[in-house]
């Protein structure tokens, strides 16, 4: 079947073109030929890197990509990396938001994506970092032939260059000579140097092969233009391909008439293609933080928000190519199983929660969570110290006793919850935001295992050295979270997202619930992929943008494969 795409997109969206015809520094195309090979909708992470590579591998093609946001390369809200966060909730975001949810006391919550060239790699804060292999393997064990870690760290390798300015300190093996460039920090405070030896006195070992550096994936594209008519029928000869993110990708599809019978009738949509899985399989991981207060004569990067002569000044160093706090994230992160953090090293309760809530299942996703349990390799739990407060509170407020004060955090995240949630159309209004409803903490599995995790954190906070460079616990603070009860209270209220939403359009065969096969191509389509962080299949104990590289890596493989196979034949 060969389909027709429904985007809607704002007066403010940028498109560029690659290829022969109209160029991307062109202020307005050349020719009113609206057709092109093949359209990439949405200038994300996936979108742009899928669109350099098109453009690089068919010389002649002519591709265009299409974004709801504006180019803002220049921009150094986004390209300074001590500003990361600081475009949260503004113009480059989309700021939508999920549905009341019970498992975390009703709260609603922002959902953070990108609407800028660049996408939410414009936004996020720069980990850059790997699962393990027997993860990007299950991707294969659920149905999709190729996909596995051989395959997959062979396309993330291909899309980073790690280098730069400190590239020395890079103690790992990985890295290609790709677009995106990786670098380890230069600037690191102080008390940052206890976090390896303290997790490592835990248990942990030490693996320096985590990057950080802002490398937006617009920057990889040729100047973009605006457009000018933000409504015209633009034709692909070839196909086209979803890059439209976790969220908006499986919305659009709905939008189009591909999806579930019942969610498209209640919006009104002509049902086209029959696919129960369009939205469904919604996951992410979930964290909890524990705030402490830093000895006297320690600084931490609160500095840029409580001294703003401090921070202009590290501002100037960073614009002037010098050493300064704006330089990097500062951090670090460590990935344990259940064993490694619960007391005694007993998961035996934990796993009997995860038996009772999915045991049951023949869901292939289910599965492999079940048998990650059982494997020691696979992390269940990411321990994320960050420099400064990243709480739920925010920092002190201007006045209060611990205004000025320099503090760190420590974060506990769930790498394979067993909630799983959706994203759907909304039948009062499809025009407008999705309706989210990730299900966060919907079941006690998820609840204790994230308790576990972030009880953790105490224990490496009393760990030295760690522990000499700490003057107190202030959130939540450890007179009024004791027993149970009350850490489940403490879970419940304070529970964020890390922010991976993936899998609502999950690579998986159309029986499981798949929406997208082993080639990218809509189930029941003919001239239509997803490339993006929809199309993960597993979920993986890593954040995810390393992941969706690789996966734009594949695809332009097969896109220019399958386009070179076409010509040869053409040729006869
Ligand atoms: C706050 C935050 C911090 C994060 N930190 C990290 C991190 O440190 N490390 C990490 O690995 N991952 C991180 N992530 C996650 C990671 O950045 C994303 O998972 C990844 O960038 C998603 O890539 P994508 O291509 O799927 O989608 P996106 O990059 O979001 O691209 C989708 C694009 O499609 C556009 N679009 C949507 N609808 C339309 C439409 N109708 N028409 C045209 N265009 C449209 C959007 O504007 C956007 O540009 C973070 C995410 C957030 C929100």
């Amino acid at each position: 079947m060969r389909l027709a795409i429904v985007s809607t997109i704002s007066p403010l969206s940028s498109a560029a073109v690659a290829g022969p015809g109209p160029r991307a520094d062109d202020k307005k195309p050349a020719s009113t030929d609206d057709s092109h090979d093949h359209i990439i909708v949405g200038g994300g992470t996936a979108g742009n890197a899928l669109a350099t590579r098109l453009s690089q591998g068919l010389a002649r093609a002519r591709i265009l990509v299409i974004e709801a946001g504006p180019a803002a390369l220049d921009d150094l809200d986004i390209n300074c990396p001590g500003k990361r966060g600081s475009t949260l909730g503004g113009k480059y975001d989309w700021n939508l938001t999920i549905t009341p949810q019970p498992g975390i006391k009703n709260r609603v919550m922002t959902v953070n994506r990108g609407k800028v060239l660049g996408g939410t790699s414009a936004l996020n804060v720069m980990v850059w970092d790997r699962a393990a292999s027997k993860e990007y393997d299950s991707w294969e064990d659920v149905g999709n032939k190729g996909w596995n870690w051989k395959s997959m760290i062979s396309a993330m390798n291909k899309a980073e260059n790690v280098g730069g300015r400190n590239s020395d300190l890079y103690t790992g093996s990985a890295g290609g000579k790709g677009p995106v460039h990786a670098v380890i920090n230069r600037n690191h405070p102080e008390h940052e140097n206890a976090w390896i030896p303290t997790v490592q006195a835990l248990g942990v070992p030490a693996n320096t092969e985590s990057l950080g550096y802002r490398c937006d994936v617009s920057a990889e594209l040729d100047r973009p233009y605006t457009l000018k008519q933000p409504t015209r029928r633009i034709t692909a000869r070839k196909e086209v391909i979803l890059s439209a993110g976790a969220i908006q990708s499986p919305n659009l599809l709905e939008l189009s008439g591909v999806g579930q019978q019942p969610v498209l009738s209640a919006a009104g949509i002509p049902q086209i293609v029959d696919l129960p899985g369009v939205g469904e399989n919604y996951q992410d991981h979930v964290r909890v933080a524990i705030s402490y207060q830093l000895e006297d004569g320690l600084t931490s990067g609160d500095r840029l928000r409580y001294d703003p002569e401090f921070a202009a000044s590290e501002f100037a160093k960073w614009v002037n190519g010098e050493m300064s706090w704006h330089d990097g994230v500062r951090g670090g992160i460590a990935f344990a199983n259940f064993k490694q953090i619960l007391p005694g090293g007993d998961d035996t309760a934990l796993r009997s929660l995860a038996y009772d809530a999915i045991g049951g299942s023949h869901s292939p996703l289910d599965k492999k969570k079940l048998q990650f349990l059982d494997d020691a390799s696979i992390p269940q739990v990411e321990l994320i110290f960050s420099d400064g407060y990243t709480g739920l509170q925010g920092y002190p407020a201007v006045g209060s006793p611990l205004y000025g004060k320099n503090s760190l955090s420590f974060i506990a995240g769930l790498m394979h919850p067993l909630s799983r949630g959706s994203v759907h159309v909304n039948p009062a209004n499809p025009a407008g935001n999705p309706i989210i409803d990730p299900r966060y903490l919907d079941n006690e599995h998820d609840v204790q295992a994230l308790i576990g995790a972030v009880k953790f954190c105490p224990e490496i906070a009393r760990t030295e050295p760690r522990k000499s460079a700490l003057l107190s616990e202030y959130d939540p603070g450890l007179e009024t979270v004791q027993t149970d009860e009350q850490w489940e209270e403490f879970v419940r209220s304070t529970m964020l997202s890390i922010c991976h939403p993936s899998n609502t359009y999950a690579m998986l065969p159309e029986k499981d619930g798949g929406v997208v096969g082993e080639e990218l191509k809509v189930h029941g389509t003919t001239n239509l992929r997803v490339v993006d962080a929809s199309v993960i299949p597993v979920q993986i104990s890593a954040h995810i943008q390393t992941a969706v590289y690789g996966i734009a890596e594949r695809a332009a493989e097969m896109i220019i494969s399958d386009d070179s196979a076409t010509a040869l034949a053409s040729q006869w």
